[in-house]
């Protein structure tokens, strides 16, 4: 597949030129008229013949129409309840803000249909678990969406490490950034601790994700928590160190508050990842959105030489399409295992536990109280 220049990347990404759909394509149905829901769900939808969004519902029935009509999804639905009940929807997006993910995934699960659930999968651990386990007892698929992980370049940045690692190069440091400036108001989701908000949360769970996924290793323990407070008990920015399984130390900054036009924010603008063993420094920038620009560099400690490897655009998709693909593998497998586990970047259940209590440790090592 020849891979599109850096506009029409941005253009097709963004695009929503639709494709006659399968006859049992999979109807889902989203939980809120969330800001999210077009790129994260809806375009890439219009791009796969197997699944169709259906309906919406919202708080307001006006604004769930209005959403449906802007966004030319078909049907509305008066409340969540109702969407979750509507025996025609067999799956179910859940973009709600982070402290509503547990009960309506949970509703949703209840009722027999699949989830595509947002990240932060809960509010913590506990939540995660018992979602988990629910919707293994009643053999359905539930996701949560870290869409960066199944794209092509991630996938390439994963294989290059872990075979480094397997040729006798341990991961000695590793360290992932994902840090903006205010770029939302002290009135978003984010910032509510009502809702489960808070940067360790909200980018802090990419980069805790991110520290795992391609490290392949799980983390030990919580050495160090920095975190700026925005409101009683709301981290804006977060600091933390973490020793990971086998010795490893990984760092995590995240953040929602840098200063504009300031030096930190110039350093930490792309989110980045960068994994150091004895010999070499492995770096992929942009790892959240390489859909539209990413670059792998490998650094050879002793001779300074850095590696700049070919781009990794593949059909120039968004990180949430082959998301959205993946998903519709796994439900239309009837959520095999086989099939499932098998999907390249796939977020298996204990996978969400583990982020999730990396989060409250993260937490707890802050002194601050776990979302809730
Ligand atoms: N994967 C990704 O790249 C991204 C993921 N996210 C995640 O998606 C989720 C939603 O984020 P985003 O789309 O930016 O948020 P929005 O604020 O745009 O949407 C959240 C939706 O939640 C509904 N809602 C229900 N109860 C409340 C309440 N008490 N207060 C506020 N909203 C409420 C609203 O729906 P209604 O229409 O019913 O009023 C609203 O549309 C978060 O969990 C976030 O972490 C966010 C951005 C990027
Ligand atoms: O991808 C993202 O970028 C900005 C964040 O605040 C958001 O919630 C996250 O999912």
């Amino acid at each position: 597949m020849s891979s599109p220049g850096f506009f029409a990347r941005v253009k097709l990404v963004n695009s929503a030129h639709s494709v006659v759909k399968d006859t049992d394509a999979l109807r889902i149905g989203i939980l809120g008229a969330a800001n999210i829901a077009p790129p994260a769900l809806i375009g890439p939808a219009k791009h796969l013949r197997s699944i169709i969004v259906v309906s919406v519902a919202a708080r307001d029935p006006v604004k769930a129409k209005a959403y449906a009509e802007k966004n030319d999804i078909p049907n509305t639905h008066a409340s969540y309840d109702a969407l979750i009940a509507d025996p025609e929807i067999d799956c179910i997006y859940n973009p709600l803000p982070n402290g509503l993910h547990y009960e309506w995934t949970r509703k949703a699960l209840e009722a027999g249909k699949h989830v595509l659930l947002e990240k932060p999968a809960t509010s913590n651990e506990a939540q995660a678990k018992e979602l988990i386990s629910l919707a293994q007892s009643k053999n359905l698929v539930l996701l949560e969406a870290f869409h960066y992980r199944f794209h092509p370049a991630s996938l390439k940045f994963r294989e290059l490490v872990q075979t480094h690692v397997a040729s006798g190069h341990p991961i000695q440091k590793i360290q992932s950034v994902m840090a903006f400036p205010m770029i939302f108001g002290k009135d978003d989701i984010r910032f509510n601790l009502k809702l489960a908000g808070g940067i360790t949360m909200d980018a802090g769970c990419y980069t805790i994700n991110s520290i795992r996924y391609f490290s392949g290793l799980e983390v030990e323990s919580v050495e160090a928590a920095k975190p700026k407070i925005v409101s009683e008990n709301v981290d804006g920015r977060m600091e933390a160190t973490l020793r990971l399984k086998g010795g490893a130390e990984a760092k995590l900054i995240a953040s929602l508050t840098n200063p504009w036009l300031s030096v930190q924010t110039y350093r930490e603008i792309l989110p980045k990842i960068t994994v150091e063993t004895d010999d070499k420094i492995f770096t992929f920038g942009v790892f959240l959105l390489p859909g539209v620009y990413h670059y792998i560099t490998v650094k050879d400690k002793a001779t300074g030489k850095t590696e700049n490897l070919p781009k990794q655009y593949g059909g120039g998709f968004s990180t949430y399409y082959y998301q959205l693909e993946a998903f519709v593998k796994a439900v239309k497998s009837g959520n095999n295992k086989d099939v499932v586990n098998a999907i390249p970047g796939w977020v298996p259940g204990e996978d969400t536990v583990a982020n999730m209590k990396v989060i409250d440790a993260v937490y707890k090592q802050a002194g601050m109280s776990l979302r809730e």
